[in-house]
Order: C-alpha cells, then structure tokens, then sequence
C-alpha cells in the first residue's frame, strides 16, 4: 500500500543535506538528508521535540548562521527567504491591529515593494470572509478565540502568496468541523504550491499529504516518507487509508524521545 515517495528530484525541489544541529547538548539533526517536492504538499509528522519546528525554521532560514552545518537550497535559486511564508506555531498577531490591519501588515511593512505587490483590501476582505472572520473585521487580536486567531494567522499567511508556504500545526486550535473546512480551503488556495506542514495529527496528514515525512528519534533525526497512491483531498474511510494509518501510527510509536 505505502510505497517509498521517492521521484526524479525538480529543480524547484528544497534539499536539504548533511544537515546538522544541536541546542546547547543536545544533537537535534546530524547529517540529516531530505528531499521536499515542489508544487506538492510534504506533511512532517514526529513526536514532540524530535525536530520538526527547527527543522521549518532552518527552511525559513532563521536560524543563526554558524549555528548549523549542512545545505538547505534550491537547484536553480539563490536565496530561499524571500519565496517563503511562514505560519508559527504561535500567530504573531499584532495586538493594537485590527483582524484586518493584521492581515494587511506587508502593505504597512512594504509599501514600496513591487515584488510581491501590495495585498488588495478586497482580497483580504474576501479570504477572512470564507474563513469566517467577516463580522470581525475590526476586532483586536485580544477579543478572538484560539481559533479566530489562528485562521487570522493562516489568512495572513495565504495571502502572502509566496510559491513556498511553511505551516506549523496550522489547524491545531480548531474544532473538528471548522478544521475540515480549512483544511479544504487552504488546499485549493496553495494549489501547485510547496508545503511543507507539521501535524500531530496522522489523520491530517493523510488528508492532505502528497508526501508524509514521519522524523524519528531517538537519538537524531532520521526521516521515513510514505507517498499514499490517491489524491488528497482523501476519504479518511478508505480501506487503504486507514491501513496507511496503522502503518503511520506504529512507525511514530518507534523510539522514545529522549527530551
Ligand atoms: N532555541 C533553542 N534553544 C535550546 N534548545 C532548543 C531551541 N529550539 C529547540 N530546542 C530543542 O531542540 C529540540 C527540537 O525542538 P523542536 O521545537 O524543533 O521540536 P518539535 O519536533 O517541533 O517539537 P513540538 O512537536 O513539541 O513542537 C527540542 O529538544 C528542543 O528543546
């Protein structure tokens, strides 16, 4: 059923190679390889502290140079940074904004900047709409849900439209429902984009996954792919899905993190 989600390498592919870091005496990564697929959607999945979130942000290149060896690049690309968004775990809301003053910020950061253009109000206003933020427009950060402000985070990021979208447990403060819809519509907004998504969630994963990387301790990070043979959006009653399940479930229960 699950197959090693190995193809030929593009050349808008991320690789990542003999990567290597460690936080005070902890190794983290040591020659670490992998291979993120363009125009596709690579979900991470890993128990706590294995590496998933320094692994994002060596991607979004935020950590200190010195502080790592290895190669994270494009074949044909200079610098990765200024093709990225990046939606952190915590939503980095401005607290005197608006919901949609927040979502607006490049335009406040960059109003010069020709490349990407200026976001258009009306766009925003569209998105936070279909994320069902319209009647809160003019609200402050400290007046939402987890929930409201995680969707304004992720409105935020979408709206960024960069060709690489990093998210990190995009849906984790959303009920069940809610999770679903967003899940769905930031599908079809980062189509033929490259994702790279860390979950908790093996189910997410193989909803939305192209790709799914399981990282595994204990003691560094090595990384398992699995490409599941439908398309996502996939029906998580599928036979087929649900036997990728266990597979996912046995493989994160190997290695007991050492954190
Ligand atoms: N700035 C830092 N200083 C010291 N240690 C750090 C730092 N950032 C991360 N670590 C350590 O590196 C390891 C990996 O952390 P990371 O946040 O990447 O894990 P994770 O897999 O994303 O965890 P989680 O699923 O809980 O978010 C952990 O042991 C963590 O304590």
């Amino acid at each position: 059923m699950h197959k090693k989600g190995s193809r030929p390498p593009k050349s808008e592919d991320i690789i990542v190679e003999g990567f290597s870091l460690s936080f005070e005496n902890r190794q983290v990564f040591n020659d670490f390889n992998i291979n993120l697929h363009s125009g596709s959607w690579n979900v991470l999945l890993g128990r706590s502290g294995v590496g998933k979130s320094s692994l994002l942000k060596a991607i979004a290149g935020l950590l200190p140079t010195g502080s790592f060896e290895g190669t994270i690049k494009q074949k044909n690309t200079a610098s990765l940074t200024d093709q990225i968004s990046w939606m952190t775990q915590d939503d980095l809301l401005l607290p005197w904004l608006s919901i949609l003053d927040n979502v607006l910020i490049r335009n406040r950061l960059c109003p010069t900047k020709k490349n990407p253009p200026l976001i258009e109000k009306k766009s925003a206003i569209s998105l936070l709409q279909q994320l069902g933020l319209g009647a809160s427009l003019d609200q402050k950060p400290n007046t939402l849900s987890g929930g409201m402000r995680q969707r304004t985070a992720l409105a935020r990021t979408l709206l960024e439209n960069r060709p690489i979208v990093l998210l990190d447990e995009p849906f984790s403060a959303l009920d069940a429902i809610t999770r679903a819809e967003m899940q769905e519509l930031t599908h079809k907004h980062l189509k033929n984009k490259t994702v790279v998504m860390i979950t908790h969630d093996p189910l997410e994963a193989l909803r939305l996954a192209h790709f799914i990387f399981i990282l595994i301790g204990p003691i560094v990070c090595e990384a398992r792919s699995f490409s599941p043979e439908s398309s996502p959006i996939r029906n998580l009653n599928d036979p087929a899905i649900i036997q990728l399940y266990d597979v996912l479930i046995s493989e994160l229960s190997m290695g007991k993190m050492t954190i």
